[in-house]
């Protein structure tokens, strides 16, 4: 029988006012927030199935994200005092305890369970790793076994986790990959399939 590890997986979330920027006009400013917060619980619910997932922890100062985070199961670690999201990851990391850490974010309304296992089951057997998005730049999920996670979240973060020695994660991911930026990523994600919440929102945007 295979091994299961169960992972302490990292979500940060950011205030969801300041949220998803890029995201532009999609959405009314109103929608813009239940939006962000429609992926995060899409994201959690997804990972939450994940049979190598142990525990879900949300790093965020937003109270509704917190909120939903709790309904779903996640613990909720403050994101205080407000360092970014590199120091909220490395803060989120350490309140687990944990030796098998995986970061995850929070706009991956398309994740899939079985790809995060998959995903996870291939980070154990290396001390550090990462899975490029979809553009093959940025990161959306970095992972460690028991060293320092030292996260290089941000633009080309996928060439930095790379410099810095993480391994780059290969597997046939579409829905771990497809991080939501932009109006164009969000139609993408709906094509794969977006989790219910994230289709109720975005039914009315984009429709
Ligand atoms: N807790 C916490 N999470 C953050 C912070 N900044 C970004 N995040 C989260 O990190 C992940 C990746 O962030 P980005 O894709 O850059 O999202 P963003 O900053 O909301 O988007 P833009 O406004 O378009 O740059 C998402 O899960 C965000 O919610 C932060 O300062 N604190
Ligand atoms: C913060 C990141 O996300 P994005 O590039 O989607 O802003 C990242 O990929 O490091």
């Amino acid at each position: 029988m295979q091994q299961v590890q169960h992972w302490s997986v990292v979500v940060p979330a950011k205030r969801l006012a300041l949220a998803k920027t890029r995201l532009g006009p999609v959405v009314d400013r109103a929608e813009h927030e239940d939006l962000v917060l429609a992926m995060l619980g899409d994201t959690l619910a997804a990972a939450a199935l994940a049979r190598e997932v142990g525990s879900l922890w949300v790093v965020t100062a937003d109270p509704r994200a917190a909120a939903l985070a709790t309904q779903l199961g996640a613990r909720v670690v403050p994101d205080e005092p407000a360092g970014g999201l590199n120091a909220a990851l490395v803060q989120g990391a350490a309140a687990t305890g944990a030796r098998f850490v995986a970061v995850l974010n929070s706009d991956l309304p398309a994740l899939q369970a079985d790809e995060l296992d998959q995903a996870l089951r291939a980070a154990a057997g290396v001390p550090r790793s990462f899975v490029a998005d979809a553009e093959g730049t940025g990161t959306t999920l970095l992972a460690v076994t028991g060293g320092d996670l030292a996260p290089a979240f941000g633009p080309g973060s996928a060439a930095a986790h790379a410099v810095s020695g993480a391994v780059a994660l290969a597997g046939d991911w579409p829905g771990l990959r497809r991080d939501v930026d932009t109006a164009e990523h969000l139609a993408a994600a709906r094509a794969l399939g977006a989790g219910p919440r994230t289709r109720a929102v975005a039914h009315e945007a984009c429709a």
